[in-house]
C-alpha cells in the first residue's frame, strides 16, 4: 500500500510542473529525436509517452526524427558504400532513395506507432507531403586549416531546405493531432533530397515560430575538452568551441541549428541525452533542466 507521504510527494511533483504547464499552454516545441537516442525500446516507449503528455496538458508538439544509423546498417546489408563529411552522409541517387525508405518509412512509422501505443494520435509525413519543405543541394565548404582556405566539396543529393509551408502541420494540430516528420525534402526538378535530421528541425521551429526547440541525441549535451558538460551557449562561445576543435562531427550540424533557429525568433535550442527516460518532460517541467541551453 502506498503511505500518505508519498502520495504527497507524488502530488508535489505535479504542482512543480503547473507554473510550467500555465506558461507553455498553447505554444508550439519541436523535438527531434536523434537516430542514436532510439536504439532502446523502452526510453523509445518514454519518449513517447512525453510528446503524448505535453500535448494532453495543451502544448503542440512537433516531432523531427533523424535515422543516420539505421540508414548506415540497410546501407551496410545491401552493400553500399558510405561516408561522412562534416556529420553530413555523402548521398548519391541509391542512397537518397535507401534513406527515403529508412526514414519515411521504418522508423517514421514506428514513432507513429509508439505515440498511439501511448495513447495519442500522430500522423507521420515528410518534406516532401503537402509541400512542407522544399529542398535545394547544399553548397557545403570544407575548411582546410593548413591551406587557411575553404574547399567547395559535392555531397550528392544532400539538401537544404529553402521554404518551409507549415500548412499541413497546422492541419493536423488542429485535428488534435501530433505531426511526425522525417527529414527529406523536395528539389526543384522532383528530386528526393537526404537532410540532416537537425537541420531540417531548426527549419520547421523557425517557420513555425516556435517557443522551443529540442534536440536528442546519445551524449549528455555539449561536452568540453575535459568532458564536462556545458549548460549554457551563446553564439560567441560556439565559434570559439568549433575553432578550437572541441566540436567535431554530428555535433557541428546540431550547433549550426541551434544558431540557426535562435536567431530566427525560436526563444531557445536545447541539446539533451534522449537515452535518459523522460528526458523531455525533465527539462521542460522541474527547476533543474539538463543538457546544454543554446541562446542569444
Ligand atoms: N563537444 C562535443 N560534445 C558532445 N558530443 C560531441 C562533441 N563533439 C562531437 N560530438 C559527437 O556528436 C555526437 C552527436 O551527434 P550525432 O552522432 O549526429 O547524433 P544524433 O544521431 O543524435 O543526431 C556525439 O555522440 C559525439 O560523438
Ligand atoms: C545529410 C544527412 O547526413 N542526413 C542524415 C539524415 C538522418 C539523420 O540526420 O539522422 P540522425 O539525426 O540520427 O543523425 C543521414 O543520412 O544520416
Amino acid at each position: 500500500m502506498t503511505d500518505a507521504a508519498t502520495l504527497i510527494s507524488r502530488a508535489e511533483i505535479l504542482i512543480e510542473a503547473l507554473p510550467y504547464m500555465q506558461r507553455y499552454a498553447g505554444q508550439t516545441f519541436v523535438v527531434k529525436y536523434g537516430g542514436h537516442a532510439m536504439g532502446d525500446p523502452s526510453v523509445a516507449a518514454s519518449f513517447a509517452e512525453d510528446i503524448v503528455l505535453l500535448k494532453a496538458v495543451g502544448i503542440n508538439p512537433v516531432v523531427v526524427h533523424g535515422g543516420g544509423p539505421q540508414i548506415g546498417s540497410m546501407l551496410k546489408k545491401l552493400g553500399v558504400q558510405s561516408e561522412f563529411v562534416d556529420g553530413l552522409r555523402v548521398t548519391d541517387e541509391q542512397t537518397a532513395d535507401i534513406a527515403e525508405m529508412v526514414l519515411s518509412g521504418a522508423i517514421n512509422k514506428e514513432l507513429v506507432a509508439a505515440i498511439g501505443q501511448a495513447g495519442g494520435r500522430a500522423v507521420g509525413i515528410s518534406g516532401k507531403d503537402g509541400g512542407l519543405v522544399r529542398a535545394q543541394k547544399l553548397e557545403h565548404y570544407v575548411y582546410n586549416a593548413d591551406q587557411d582556405e575553404e574547399t567547395l566539396v559535392d555531397l550528392g543529393f544532400v539538401g537544404v531546405p529553402v521554404a518551409v509551408d507549415s500548412k499541413l502541420i497546422e492541419h493536423i494540430e488542429a485535428a488534435g493531432m501530433i505531426p511526425v516528420i522525417a527529414p527529406i525534402g523536395l528539389g526543384p526538378n522532383g528530386e528526393t533530397y537526404n537532410i540532416n535530421a537537425d537541420t531540417m528541425a531548426g527549419s520547421i521551429a523557425a517557420a513555425l515560430n516556435a517557443a522551443r526547440l529540442f534536440l536528442l541525441t546519445d551524449v549528455a549535451g555539449v561536452l568540453d575538452k575535459q568532458g564536462e558538460l556545458l549548460t549554457d551557449l551563446r553564439p560567441a562561445d560556439i565559434a570559439r568551441l568549433r575553432e578550437d576543435g572541441t566540436i567535431k562531427g554530428g555535433m557541428i550540424p546540431k550547433l549550426e541549428t541551434c544558431l540557426h533557429a535562435v536567431g530566427q525568433g525560436v526563444d531557445a535550442a536545447v541539446i539533451l541525452d534522449g537515452r535518459v527516460p523522460h528526458a523531455v518532460l525533465l527539462e521542460i517541467f522541474t527547476k533543474a533542466g539538463v543538457g546544454t541551453l543554446v541562446r542569444v
